[in-house]
């Protein structure tokens, strides 16, 4: 599937991710794709995306093509389970916005830009198909939920919500900026349950591997 695109960006988050990620295409079987550990959260995300698209931009290779990677955690309520893979259809924005007496009003509703990113819905129907991962959409968080009345206040707002990690949103912004844009996708193995704090039960080995198998079915 990988082997339509001329240059792939994949950015994660941890070394640890990068190296679950260089475990399914290392050995020069995908010599057009680079992975980067951009740093955990979305400022750090996108201006690592931002950088990489433009240095390869200033050297006449551009990408056409980013993917935002990682492990995340799942929604259960939406069947989402630990060692799922996860493709976005919606990268959003989950709490970027303000506060208000009649509850959250996210950055669009106060008219300040987009709160969401659309994958291409070829490319997503394409990347679950090869990889067998649900489909739906990612919260890009800035503050990793820690309680179940806040994972129920994310799902009022996002019903269908499937995943949620801290980069996707960031990425999508750095790569809808440059240029004309660039294609993103996002694919996140899940390591936990999105609820109360529980650092014990993440299961970020299992999510790891999860992720290198995901890789193993996109790169060609
Ligand atoms: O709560 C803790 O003590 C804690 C310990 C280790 C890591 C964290 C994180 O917040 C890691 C964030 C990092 O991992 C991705 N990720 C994984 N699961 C989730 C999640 O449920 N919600 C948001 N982000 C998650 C994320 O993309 C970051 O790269 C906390």
């Amino acid at each position: 599937m990988l082997g339509t695109y001329r240059r792939v960006l994949v950015v994660a988050a941890v070394p640890a991710e990068r190296e679950a990620v260089l475990a399914a295409t290392g050995g020069g079987r995908a010599p057009h794709l680079d992975v980067l550990a951009g740093g955990v959260g979305p400022a750090a995300a996108a201006a690592a995306t931002a950088t990489a698209l433009v240095t390869a931009a200033h050297q006449s290779n551009p990408y056409d093509l980013v993917i935002v990677t990682g492990i995340s955690g799942g929604f259960a309520a939406n069947g989402i389970d630990v060692g799922d893979t996860v493709v976005a259809d919606r990268i959003v924005a989950a709490d970027l916005g303000a506060e208000t007496p009649d509850g959250f009003a996210s950055v669009s509703l106060l008219g300040f830009g987009t709160a969401e990113h659309l994958p291409p819905p070829e490319l997503v129907r394409e990347a679950a198909e090869a990889t067998g991962a649900r489909t739906g959409p990612v919260l890009s968080v800035s503050t990793t939920t820690g309680s179940q009345h806040r994972a129920e206040q994310l799902l009022a707002r996002h019903p269908g919500a499937a995943a949620e990690a801290m980069e996707g949103f960031g990425v999508a912004e750095a790569a809808t900026a440059h240029g004309e844009g660039v294609p993103v996708l996002e694919l996140r193995a899940v390591s936990n349950a999105v609820g109360p704090r529980d650092r014990a039960a993440w299961r970020i080995p299992e999510a790891l591997a999860a992720l290198t198998t995901a890789f193993g079915k996109l790169v060609p």
